[in-house]
């Protein structure tokens, strides 16, 4: 399986983005990382759905939505209604999971979880069923440029490995301080979909990281 770049908006320059998404999206990314703050999970503010909203007459990429937000419930049919195409809700902010995952679905688009540094993945099992992707944080989440946490390479392996004993499907992104140097370890470890912000949009050549990025995660492929 290919692996896809998802770089992530959070640390692109606000002042540039319709340009800075056209760039990423030149240097082949299929998805777009939109990341969702809100000042209470997460002790950050960010982006609402009227961005993505204007965003998405200028892309073709898929719309990869994380909510770092309290009561998601409440946000998702504006995130999809704005062209969202995968709306990920974290395990630690949501009180009924198995519901607000099927409501994702219901909506039309696809659906992933997340779960913190700190959060075993044993907490996912009763809904790996039913998910299209789960994303582990390989940092705390609520800022770009932070030091990747090493323990996520095993909750990635741990993953897989499920994943492939019980014929599940779903992709595994891993976000937080992605670069050229671990790309290769969180594609080995069983990763299919790589998050980037800082290393991408603080990158000289936009363009150019993001195809750097996938050869480095590509040597890290082992099937
Ligand atoms: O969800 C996030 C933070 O909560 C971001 O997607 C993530 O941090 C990406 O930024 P960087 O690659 O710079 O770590
Ligand atoms: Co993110």
């Amino acid at each position: 399986m290919s692996i896809k770049i998802a770089p992530s908006i959070l640390s692109a320059d606000f002042s540039q983005l319709g340009q800075q998404v056209a760039e990423v999206e030149k240097g082949g990314a299929e998805y777009l990382h939109i990341d969702v703050m809100d000042g209470h999970f997460v002790p950050n503010i960010t982006i609402g759905s009227l961005v993505v909203a204007s965003l998405r007459p200028k892309s073709k990429m898929f719309f990869d939505v994380h909510l770092m937000i309290e009561s998601p419930d409440l946000y998702i049919s504006d995130f999809v209604q704005a062209g969202a195409d995968l709306i990920t809700v974290h395990q630690e902010a949501t009180k009924h999971l198995h519901r607000t995952i099927s409501f994702i679905k219901e909506k039309g688009v696809k659906a992933g979880v997340s779960i913190n540094p700190a959060t075993p993945w044993q907490s996912l099992e009763y809904v790996l069923p039913m998910v299209d992707l789960v994303l582990v944080m390989s940092v705390n989440p609520g800022f770009g440029g932070q030091q990747f946490i090493s323990s996520s390479l095993s909750k990635i392996k741990a993953l897989a490995q499920y994943r492939k004993e019980h014929q599940l499907d779903f992709e595994i992104q891993v976000d937080g301080g992605i670069n050229r140097t671990n790309a290769p370890l969180v594609v080995q470890a069983g990763a299919d979909v790589l998050v980037a912000g800082s290393a991408i949009f603080g990158a000289k050549d936009i363009q150019q990281e993001v195809v750097a990025l996938r050869k480095q995660g590509e040597a890290g492929q082992t099937e």
